[in-house]
């Protein structure tokens, strides 16, 4: 048969709809899921209904499913991250050849990718981790894609993933090879990772909106829809404004109506763990990751509020009040990219992947969950100075965040006062205090360790690398 220029594994919710981006495209696909008990028919039902009339085959077998695609086969794999994408690669290894290249869009960890790049290259099989977001209406009409693995294999796979992508703001696809190994689910990783800061810091504002001003869901909708067609304009407070103008049944609003236990796939989790493990502080991902597992403590944050007395709320002008958030979410956004770039060269240098940091932020333009205007800014300060060691050293980010330290300090002080948890802006806010002193308060830590375990330490009137011990209780 020969004939499918490309094959998809998996169709869920996010396989179905690229798959049907990519027909739409003009391309032929053979499309297969696994047919585990109860679920033998998802391929022939895509094919009769979705598929319908398409320029799509159905494989009833992965036999079958590899016949049917041209060679070297394009396989693009679309299940649950972790071991299922292993199980598929097992059931592949009769079929596979050399040659073939296999894509994995699904969320996998960047290190699972490396390893499965490495164990498929002794058989001469082309590896590829693709990060892809957009959701399902990404996946339909235009996801972002950030592919990276086996040198050499972009020029082949190019035409699918630059025609299926979503559009930055220059037209350009919103895909680009990020680089070898794994860097292309890393970069993914850290996306998401950004993404939790950006909606934690988003569910923050909208608590002080509602515990501080008593503003009720429509208002605060109208509130989020005014900040989207200024500097916050992005797809997270796009969709924010419009979860707040939805109502139940009964008419009120939905949004006051779902349970407050935050859930998470992991992606998360692994940015901020990758960043220990690297040495990187990300404050506000790891508070936004913190923030959602404390949501989930929901028996223990009853039972301990009816323990506390209530605080008295600090006084506020709502108009100052509302500006001073805008404000305050723009500061936050900046630092919340600004970490996840600094993790993703910090990253980078250490496995040499050359990352291109404004191609990343033009990759994020369009089609993604953290799509925002910034990223046009973002893309720019990387083009004047690629080796950017850090955004917030940009003139133009350093004066912005300069400009915003006062609105920022206000809100997330009402916050305190006012007892309303603010981990994200809070953390970003000290984030922000760190970095500015010039001087810390480490010097007493380094006196401690070299107390307590004789660790030395360094000297301010002496060069660097030569280290010193006394013997302290004894001065
Ligand atoms: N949903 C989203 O918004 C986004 C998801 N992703 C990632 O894309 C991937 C697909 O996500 P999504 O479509 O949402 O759905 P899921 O993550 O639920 O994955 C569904 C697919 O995985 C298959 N699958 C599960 N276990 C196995 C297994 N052991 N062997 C073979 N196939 C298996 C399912 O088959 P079956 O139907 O038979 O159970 C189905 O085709 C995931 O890695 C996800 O993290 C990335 C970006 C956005
Ligand atoms: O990758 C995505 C978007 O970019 C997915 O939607 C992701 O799975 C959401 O993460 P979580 O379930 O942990 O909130």
């Amino acid at each position: 048969m020969n004939s499918s220029q490309i094959g998809l594994y998996g169709l869920g919710v996010m396989g179905q709809n690229l798959a049907l981006n990519l027909e739409d495209n003009g391309f032929s696909v053979s499309v297969f899921n696994r047919k585990a008990p109860g679920e033998e028919t998802i391929v022939q039902e895509f094919i009769e209904n979705e598929g319908k009339g398409k320029n799509f085959y159905g494989a009833e077998s992965i036999k079958s499913f590899f016949e049917s695609l041209k060679t070297p086969r394009k396989i693009l794999i679309m299940v649950k991250a972790g071991k299922p994408v292993d199980h598929v690669l097992s059931n592949f290894l009769s079929y596979l050849e050399r040659g073939d290249i296999i894509i994995d869009g699904g969320n996998s960890h960047y290190k699972d990718t490396m390893r499965r790049k490495e164990e498929l290259k002794k058989i001469g099989v082309r590896y590829v981790g693709m990060g892809v977001s957009g959701g399902e209406q990404g996946a339909r009409f235009g996801p972002s894609l950030m592919p990276g693995g086996t040198p050499g294999t972009w020029p082949e796979i190019q035409p699918f993933f630059e025609k299926i992508a979503a559009k930055a703001f220059d037209g350009s696809p919103c895909c680009k090879w990020v680089g070898e190994d794994g860097a292309g689910h890393f970069v993914k990783m850290v996306h998401n990772g950004i993404e939790y800061a950006d909606m934690q810091l988003i569910s923050e504002a909208y608590h002080i909106l509602k515990e501080s001003l008593g503003l009720e869901a429509v208002e605060i909708g109208k509130i989020f829809e005014s900040w989207n067609d200024r500097s916050l304009n992005s797809y997270l407070i796009e969709i924010t404004s419009k979860i707040f103008m939805v109502s139940d049944d009964d008419g009120l609003p939905l949004v006051e109506k779902i349970l407050d236990c935050a859930a998470q796939k992991g992606t998360g989790r692994w940015t901020a763990i990758e960043a220990f493990e690297n040495n990187v502080a990300l404050p506000g991902i790891s508070q936004a990751v913190i923030a959602r597992f404390f949501s989930n403590l929901i028996e223990i944050r009853d039972e301990f509020s009816k323990t506390q007395r209530p605080i008295l709320k600090a006084s506020a002008n709502k108009e100052k009040l509302i500006g001073n958030l805008e404000k305050t979410l723009l500061a936050c956004r900046l630092a919340a990219y600004a970490e996840g770039f600094f993790m993703i060269s910090s990253v980078s240098d250490e496995f040499e992947w050359n990352i291109n940091y404004s191609a990343i932020a033009k990759i994020w333009q369009g089609g993604c969950i953290i799509r925002s205007a910034l990223l046009k800014e973002i893309e720019q300060a990387f083009q004047k100075e690629p080796d950017l060691k850090h955004l917030i050293l940009f003139d133009e980010f350093s004066e912005q965040l300069s400009d915003l330290q006062a609105s920022w300090r206000s809100v997330v002080g009402h916050a305190v006062y006012s007892g309303i948890p603010v981990p994200c802006m809070s953390a970003y806010l000290s984030l922000y205090d760190t970095l500015r002193s010039k001087s810390l308060p480490a010097n007493l830590i380094q006196a401690q360790r070299d107390f307590f375990g004789a660790h030395t330490y360094e000297r301010i009137d002496k060069p660097r690398g030569q280290f010193f011990h006394t013997d302290w209780e004894n001065q």
